[in-house]
């Protein structure tokens, strides 16, 4: 009996698997706890008879002196924990690194050209049956050296007993492996398997365990490590990183194609995710994929706050905050970047009717396509149509319009006369917002909240909306007076001293300093009284909802530091505070 193995756990792979839970904590979800804990079932339960048959026919051994004793088939327990805290470790490094990367967008449709020969295979076929082949082949080679018996039968074990399963999981997921960057599939996998290289390296020189001569090559890839046990940690990290993949892959078909999967749960059976990864690729929604595309590059480009905290969201509901954004910019840009009010008008008289059209539950969902090409720009036909108006109940989307009403009545007389008329448009357009975020959440998690309740916490999100857009208006004073608006209620300035054309002409100086620290004050105080409602909200919602309130905050936290001089143009937040504010928030 002895401790080796037990240190070699001690030492390399419990203090990296701290390092990482502890790193991803703020981030992990119930989702994440399913998807690890089905792949270490899934690698246990394989490599309990291959790792058992390797020690039975003494291909590898483990002197009694360095193990504590108790056995598995033959397998010393340290080396069951090995297969757990491998596939453990991995799959987190897997996760930290994918976590920025909107997975669903990298889906592709593929259907068989038309050739008058005869239907043609696309060029991603074509990668899936290269793969199909190299797969076979390596399995077919490894099966060849068990058979021969000698020098390398040990590879041979290697490759027979992974070739299947990369061979699977190449088939379910070879989308996901080419397509996505390399931060999510080359990346995890060379990371995780250097490291244990080196821990292998280490081991294997100190005779923790051995590998018998006469069934290895005797090639070593570096002074101490031994080319089979590079290919089996390559190998062993390779199938942990493509199984998260083809989960993933999974996920994302389900939470992308509500045609095909309406209504996926949040944690779906492995059954469902099978049916998910086995269904054509020539019927997936061509449009929805489109539309997903368009969103995250809108939200990429216009909002640095709400696209850092996008990606804090995982599943079904990080797609439908994204295109509900989609659906709020372009509407919000078509009134803005009217050449006309008369334009502008015509395009909320036309987004009313879309909603009239999308909401009226006697009409085909054809009409609402028709009426959308028809009717407006063809970059914005896909932010409309993919909108998850099923989701949300009318009336916010309706009151969002008002908001740009009001915006546009800046034309003939400023809107904005007394403090009561700007916490109306504030919630028109933002606690609106907020509401149809919430009742998202609410439609996709499942919450123990009465109905009371749920009320109560979507009244606390409004505040925060209002909250939100007071520091909006607080940030955009000198942007927003050079396209002759002033939001500041009119009464303020007169209390100030000022003009509505006074502040057109210079927004800027002690005076606007003041009335902004008194709009900032506003919406601190709604955001304090606001902000215990997050703590109210399904789990998985709390640390990105945070996220997504504190990283638009700092920017009244920026705009309310001492000395802070507000320039021409907007008052942003430097990227490392951003993603310190994240940080923290999502560690609350
Ligand atoms: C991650 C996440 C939450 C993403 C989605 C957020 C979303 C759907 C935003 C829509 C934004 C938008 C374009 C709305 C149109 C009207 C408008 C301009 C509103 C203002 C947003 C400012 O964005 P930006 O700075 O990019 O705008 P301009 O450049 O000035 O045009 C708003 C300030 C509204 C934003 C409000 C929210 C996102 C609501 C936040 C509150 C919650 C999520 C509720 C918190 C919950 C509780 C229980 C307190």
């Amino acid at each position: 009996m002895g401790f080796e193995y037990a240190l070699v756990h001690l030492k390399y792979t419990i203090p990296p698997a701290i390092a990482l839970t502890a790193l991803y904590r703020p981030l992990s979800t119930r989702l994440d706890v399913y998807k690890i804990g089905f792949l270490i079932t899934v690698a246990v339960v394989s490599t309990i008879p291959w790792d058992s048959y390797l020690i039975r026919t003494g291909i590898w051994s483990y002197p009694s002196h360095v193990i504590i004793g108790p056995r598995l088939y033959d397998i010393p327990l340290e080396e069951v924990f090995f297969f757990i805290i491998q596939t453990y470790n991995t799959s987190l490094l897997y996760l930290i690194l994918s976590k920025p990367t909107f997975q669903p967008v990298y889906l592709s449709v593929q259907r068989p050209k038309l050739h008058p020969l005869g239907p043609h295979n696309t060029l991603w076929s074509r990668y899936r049956l290269l793969g199909q082949l190299f797969f076979a082949g390596v399995t077919a080679w490894g099966w060849h050296l068990v058979k021969v018996n000698g020098v390398g039968t040990y590879t041979g074990l290697i490759l027979v007993w992974a070739g299947p399963f990369l061979f699977l999981l190449w088939t379910l997921a070879y989308q996901f492996i080419l397509g996505l960057p390399i931060s999510n599939t080359l990346i995890p996998i060379a990371l995780a398997t250097f490291y244990l290289w080196t821990v292998d390296t280490l081991a294997l020189k100190r005779g923790t365990w051995v590998i018998n001569t006469g069934t290895k090559y005797s090639m070593h890839l570096w002074d101490g490590l031994d080319i089979e046990e590079a290919l089996f940690f390559l190998v062993t990290n390779t199938l942990i990183v493509f199984g998260q993949l083809a989960f993933d892959n999974a996920l994302s078909i389900l939470y992308a194609f509500p045609k095909l999967f309406p209504n996926p749960a949040v944690h779906p059976s492995p059954l469902i995710l099978m049916q998910a990864l086995f269904t054509s690729t020539s019927i997936y929604d061509e449009a929805r994929l489109t539309g997903l595309q368009e969103a995250v590059l809108r939200l990429k480009r216009k909002s640095r706050s709400f696209y850092l905290a996008s990606s804090t969201f995982q599943g079904q509901i990080r797609s439908d905050l994204m295109l509900l954004y989609s659906f709020c910019r372009v509407a919000d840009d078509l009134v803005d970047d009217a050449s006309s009010a008369e334009e502008a008008n015509e395009w909320i008289a036309k987004l009313h009717r879309f909603l009239h059209i999308a909401y009226d539950g006697k009409r085909p969902e054809s009409a609402m396509s028709s009426y959308v090409l028809k009717n407006f720009p063809y970059d914005t036909q896909s932010a409309l149509l993919q909108l998850p108006f099923h989701k949300l109940s009318r009336e916010p989307l309706q009151d969002l319009l008002h908001g740009f009403e009001m915006d546009l009545a800046f034309n003939s007389a400023p809107p904005i006369r007394t403090e009561t008329n700007l916490e109306t448009y504030a919630q028109r357009v933002a606690g609106t917002v907020a509401q149809m975020c919430n009742e998202l959440i609410f439609y996709i998690y499942h919450s123990t909240n009465t109905l009371e309740e749920k009320h109560r916490i979507i009244q606390a999100g409004n505040r925060m909306g209002i909250a939100l857009q007071y520091v909006n208006i607080a940030r955009d004073i000198s942007v927003d007076a050079n396209i002759g608006r002033v939001y500041l209620p009119l009464a303020w300035l007169d209390e100030a001293g000022l003009s509505y054309e006074d502040v057109l002409k210079d927004p800027q100086g002690p005076r606007i300093d003041d009335l902004r620290s008194r709009l900032l004050d506003k919406a601190f105080a709604l955001y304090e009284e606001a902000r215990g409602a997050i703590e109210e909200l399904p789990v998985e919602a709390r640390g990105p909802l945070r996220v997504a309130v504190e990283s638009y905050m700092e920017i009244g936290r920026v705009l309310r530091q001492e000395g802070f001089v507000v320039k021409a143009g907007r008052a942003t937040v430097p990227k490392s505070r951003r993603l310190r504010v994240a940080w923290s928030a999502l560690n609350k």
